[in-house]
């Protein structure tokens, strides 16, 4: 299993991805995106970061990188990406999950630790925690705020696309517990398969044990599983 962790110009979490998915045991490296996907690529990670300074609209300009047609292809051959903060922005920007992260409702970039209530643990990035568990991850994003049209919210959460709200510290889902004025709360969704995922928090930051919490592990353990 490698996974393509794909740095553009201003990513910053990209060797924290790296490190994190090699402590799982899962092999990963750094591809620049101008060089393309490796052609035996297993898995591809989207990582943090501000790619071109977020000019434009986070992403944008990321998303019209060739490298993110390839992404799309193996994508629809079944292999497993995951988008996180940036990577996230970038991954809704280039149509592989639908919708869009835009300011946050404080017209500040926020970074804090959140709670996470799992809500589809039916996924390869959610299978190792139970549904309706509340974990706590970090988020450090200016554009966070999921926006999307009420109809497209609607059938993610009728197919069960959502992966993760932000609640409180006892899983309620509620205004006071959304840090960014994200649409019903949601930070986390998948692609039309649920090998595709992107999410606003950062697992890759809660993932080694020097760190002092590894409740983000399971998300990347979502490469071995897909
Ligand atoms: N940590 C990150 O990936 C930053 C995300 C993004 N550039 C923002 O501020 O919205």
């Amino acid at each position: 299993m490698t996974v393509a962790v794909v740095r553009f110009g201003g990513s910053n979490c990209d060797r924290d991805s790296v490190q994190a998915l090699s402590h799982l045991g899962i092999d990963a490296e750094l591809v620049w995106h101008e060089d393309g996907l490796p052609e035996d690529v297993e898995g591809v990670m989207l990582p943090g970061g501000f790619s071109y300074g977020d000019y434009l609209r986070a992403g944008a300009m990321a998303a019209r990188s060739p490298i993110m047609q390839e992404v799309r292809e193996v994508a629809a051959e079944g292999v497993p990406v995951l988008g996180v903060c940036n990577g996230a922005q970038i991954g809704c920007e280039s149509s592989l999950t639908p919708g869009a992260f835009t300011t946050n409702r404080s017209a500040r970039f926020q970074c804090e630790h959140v709670h996470l209530r799992v809500e589809n643990a039916d996924t390869p990035w959610t299978a190792a925690y139970d549904e309706g568990q509340v974990v706590e991850f970090p988020i450090a994003h200016g554009e966070g705020r999921f926006e999307i049209d009420d109809d497209r919210l609607e059938a993610l959460e009728a197919n069960d696309r959502i992966l993760f709200k932000y609640c409180d510290e006892s899983g309620a889902v509620h205004d006071g517990a959304n840090p960014n004025g994200s649409k019903h709360n949601v930070a986390g969704i998948t692609g039309e398969d649920d090998t595709v995922a992107v999410m606003m928090p950062h697992p890759e930051r809660v993932s080694l044990p020097d760190i002092g919490a590894v409740e983000g592990q399971g998300v990347l353990r979502g490469f071995a599983e897909a």
